[in-house]
């Protein structure tokens, strides 16, 4: 019932129902050999592991991979090198359900490597990373896409110049969305929400603050938030506050400490880590972190978007017949606009609970190995979110 009166109102031939948009993740995508010791090993010793095997890696590719088991569906968007690895990272994003089909391939110059050595004493998760110059994405690429597939796009930052003019290229569009909305002609005008646009600082490179300024959701790691000499999630988001745009929501993960955010008005909330019984692999957990934040706030986004237009018909099926006071209230609410800012979902307890649940996905992803089963302890919370 609801979805035909949905459709009735909102969908037009050049424009994508919101719940049918996806979350896109522009990064890297790479081998990771993983290698599970008791300690860490001691230089040029020779042991042996308890356990070794081979997973996709990659910051925005792990943070697809949790995005599709909580539910969203998503995409992956980089570079791919078309050398002997790739039908194992290929057939790995299959079997997630993450699409591909827009990743530019590279002939002749090999795949990234990380080789993870995971410690099973301490908990920590040492990477040596080798990246044989596989070219990254260009703007070009990016232009390849259709951007109104998507209603949230996160950047891992890095490629800084290319990223920035990708996010300038999504500033344009949204900007586009916005002046369709204000000519009221029935051609132009577009239902279509803006994309949200979020970014995560980190590798400690301190040019990547020149992204902030761009957008919407930004998540600082204890790395990029320790390099700038921060020691603590409520002086990182001070500071941080002060390179981002006005309006913009700032994450800061922090290890067993749990997490901080800020919304658009300026409101702390917080949550602490949820431990597991036993920490048996933290590679990833920060982009499992990131993956469950943007799955419940582009949640709160869609479910934000679908009440608005509902309101907006039901308002104005109730006014039908009365055309003076129909014609009073569209001027002086804007009553059948079904706009929404790029940040207006993002409440307190919104905020407040997804960075509980972030925390409870990775406090989770941490105890197992790999990200399965991800999907089976979290259907309960899944099911609530939708
Ligand atoms: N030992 C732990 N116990 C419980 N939760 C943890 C632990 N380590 C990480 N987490 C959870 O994961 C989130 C992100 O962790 P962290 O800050 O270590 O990310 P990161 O350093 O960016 O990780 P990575 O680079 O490996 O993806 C934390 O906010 C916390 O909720
Ligand atoms: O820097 C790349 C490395 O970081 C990770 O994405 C974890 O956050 C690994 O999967 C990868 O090997």
């Amino acid at each position: 019932m609801i979805s035909s009166f949905y459709k009735k109102i909102v969908g037009t031939s050049s424009t994508v129902e919101s719940d049918q948009q996806k979350i896109l993740c522009v990064g890297l995508t790479c081998l990771d050999i993983v290698q599970t010791c008791k300690q860490y090993p001691a230089e040029d010793s020779d042991q042996r592991s308890v356990d070794c095997r081979w997973q996709r890696g990659g910051n925005a590719s792990n943070t697809c991979t949790v995005l599709s088991q909580l539910g969203s569906s998503c995409e992956f968007f980089g570079t791919l090198s078309a050398e002997e690895h790739l039908s194992f990272l290929q057939n790995d994003m299959q079997n997630y359900n993450i699409d591909y089909s827009h990743c530019p391939m590279i002939e002749n110059i090999g795949c990234p490597t990380s080789t993870v050595i995971l410690s099973l004493g301490s908990g920590s998760r040492t990477i040596l990373h080798h990246n044989p110059n596989l070219p990254e994405l260009t703007l070009k690429n990016f232009e390849q896409l259709h951007l109104e597939d998507y209603s949230w796009i996160h950047f891992e930052g890095r490629n800084l110049t290319e990223v920035l003019s990708m996010m300038q290229c999504v500033e344009n569009y949204n900007n586009m969305l916005n002046y369709n909305q204000d000519t009221n002609s029935k051609e132009t005008k577009s239902s279509q929400a803006p994309i949200t646009i979020s970014v995560e600082l980190e590798r400690p490179r301190q040019e990547l603050l020149d992204l902030l300024p761009y957008v919407d959701v930004a998540f600082i790691s204890k790395d990029f938030a320790q390099s700038r000499g921060y020691d603590s999630m409520s002086e990182t988001l001070k500071n941080i506050s002060e390179d981002a745009k006005s309006g913009a929501t700032l994450i800061c993960a922090w290890a067993d400490r749990g997490a901080m955010a800020r919304t658009p008005d300026n409101i702390i909330v917080q949550s602490p880590a949820f431990p597991p019984q036993k920490v048996v692999d933290t590679l990833g957990a920060g982009d499992t972190f990131n993956a469950a934040v943007i799955h419940l706030l582009n949640k709160a986004k869609l479910e934000f978007i679908r009440r608005r237009k509902l309101k907006s018909y039901e308002m104005n099926s109730a006014l039908q017949k009365d055309v003076e006071i129909k014609r009073n209230i569209k001027m002086n609410y804007n009553i059948e606009s079904s706009e929404c800012s790029h940040t207006e979902f993002i409440t307190q307890n919104v905020l407040q609970a997804a960075v509980s649940f972030a925390c409870q996905v990775a406090g989770a992803k941490v105890g197992l190995k790999g990200y399965n089963k991800l999907d089976e302890i979290f259907k309960d919370a899944c099911q609530k979110v939708n």
